[in-house]
């Protein structure tokens, strides 16, 4: 792994912690506007997580670097990010999540499964006309649910990184030693990527 130094923002602490991982995930962006990125496509996504704080705990740490690292990973690795309450999930995948259901999958839990089962459907290549019907009527029934969605929920680099900063900051509120997650570094390829910060320096 690259190891970089990330400037966090002026803060208050006299400890500042790193961790720096990296989960896969798939994703699209509902939102034709979106063009290539509303198809279902995948990243391995590089993360730096940076904890502010003044009191250690009784091992002296901050925060364990593993426990942040465990609860990004857990929750998005080799997960289909739209499926994730954060991102509006479960997901409605443009051009028939449903279809992949009709055509037998089960539960949202394997992205390539379904996409291979809506490909599938669309061809005809396992159903008959009946089905391939209902595989439009379903992509439809997709679209107009992705039409509800609100586009702060999308999974974009900024709304990932945002969730990955929530999800921080309720871990450390619930250890109630006072840290404060100070900034969420997210690379989506390796010319793009997104800071959040939680704190807003304008108004
Ligand atoms: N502000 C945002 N813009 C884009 C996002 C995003 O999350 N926030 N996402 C995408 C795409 O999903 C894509 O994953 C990244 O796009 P891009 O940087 O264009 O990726 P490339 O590797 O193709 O870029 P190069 O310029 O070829 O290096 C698009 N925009």
């Amino acid at each position: 792994m690259m190891h970089a130094i990330y400037p966090a923002p002026p803060h208050p602490y006299r400890f500042e912690l790193n961790k720096e991982f990296h989960f896969a995930a798939a994703h699209y962006i509902p939102a034709e506007a979106a063009g290539r990125c509303s198809r279902v496509h995948g990243h391995t996504y590089h993360c730096n997580v940076a904890v502010g704080g003044d009191r250690l705990d009784e091992c002296g740490f901050l925060v364990n670097f593993s426990e942040i690292k465990k609860l990004v990973q857990d929750r998005f690795d080799h997960r289909l990010l739209n499926d994730d309450e954060l991102f509006g999930g479960p997901a409605r995948m443009p051009n028939g999540g449903r279809a992949a259901k009709a055509a037998g999958q089960g539960a949202a839990e394997n992205a390539m499964q379904r996409a291979e089962a809506v490909a599938a459907a669309e061809q005809g290549a396992s159903s008959g006309a009946g089905q391939r019907r209902s595989a439009a009527d379903e992509a439809q029934a997709g679209a107009e649910n992705d039409a509800e969605l609100d586009s702060d929920q999308f999974p974009t680099t900024e709304v990932v990184a945002r969730a990955v900063w929530r999800l921080v900051q309720e871990e450390l509120d619930r250890r109630g030693h006072g840290a404060r997650c100070l900034q969420v570094f997210l690379r989506e390829t390796p010319s793009s990527y997104v800071i959040y910060r939680p704190e807003a320096a304008h108004g």
